[in-house]
């Protein structure tokens, strides 16, 4: 049985069918790339999913459960965590104290006071981020910032991850580490959805990828078949956009 299951997934916009009739599988430990030129509905099925917006029409299953609109702490209870395009930091705070905002309890009156010492250094050293964690975010380089959304997201404890946009602004050389990093990750467990306009990055780390376009599936195979594939060219041909 997959680990999370998108059926019939529609989000419209007033007029606007963001996402038309999406249906794809993810089994546990696969890492799926989610594609398609810009606007064509992939940060919106990250948002139905993580229950920011609310479905038009379809149903999401996670772990069994139908999770459809829950609100977005309960997606993340129940094993769900994103990473989003942007970084949001409290430039205020430490490296380490941002990490803990994440493994606080969501009610105050809960006793444990979120994550050790040592349970925040090991979020970020499964993303190599453990020797920052003194460092205020407004020092560190564009990577370390990506690095420290994705220790947020870790501290949460999540079964999948949805990262949107993981290569952004990233040079050949972090990229590459970055891929490794999720390989890691896959080895220790962690089923993935990864949107991202970097298709190097995402041929070397997809077992497969969908691709969306005007909010439907056009395609879905192996990084290779998807790269050859005729619909897919002639999507991306129409943007402005290279595959
Ligand atoms: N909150 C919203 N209100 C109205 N329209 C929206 C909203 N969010 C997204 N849309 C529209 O839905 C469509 C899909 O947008 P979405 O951001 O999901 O695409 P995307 O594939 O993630 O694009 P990109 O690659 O540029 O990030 C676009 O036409 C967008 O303008």
């Amino acid at each position: 049985m997959s680990l999370f299951r998108l059926d019939g997934l529609t989000k419209r916009f007033g007029g606007l069918v963001a996402v038309d009739d999406l249906s794809f599988e993810v089994d546990r430990g696969e890492i799926v790339g989610l594609i398609g030129p810009n606007g064509s509905g992939k940060s919106t099925v990250f948002n139905c999913t993580m229950g920011r917006y609310k479905v038009s029409d379809g149903s999401i299953h996670f772990d069994g459960s139908e999770i459809t609109d829950y609100r977005t702490h309960e997606v993340v209870e129940n094993g769900l965590s994103r990473v989003s395009q942007e970084s949001n930091p409290i430039t205020e705070m430490p490296v380490a104290a941002n990490i803990k905002l994440f493994t606080l309890p969501n009610s105050v009156l809960a006793f444990r006071g979120g994550a050790t010492d040592e349970e925040i250094y090991q979020y970020a050293a499964r993303i190599d981020l453990e020797d920052k964690l003194e460092e205020m975010p407004d020092e560190l380089p564009h990577a370390d910032i990506r690095r420290l959304e994705i220790a947020k997201a870790l501290a949460t404890e999540p079964e999948m991850l949805l990262l949107d946009e993981p290569f952004a602004g990233m040079n050949q050389q972090e990229i590459n580490d970055l891929v490794d990093k999720f390989e890691e990750l896959r080895e220790e467990g962690i089923t993935m959805i990864v949107v991202d306009h970097n298709m190097g990055g995402l041929m070397k780390l997809a077992d497969r990828i969908v691709v969306i376009h005007n909010g439907s599936k056009i395609a879905e195979g192996s990084p290779e078949e998807i790269a050859e594939n005729e619909a897919v060219k002639r999507a991306y041909l129409g943007s402005t956009e290279a595959m």
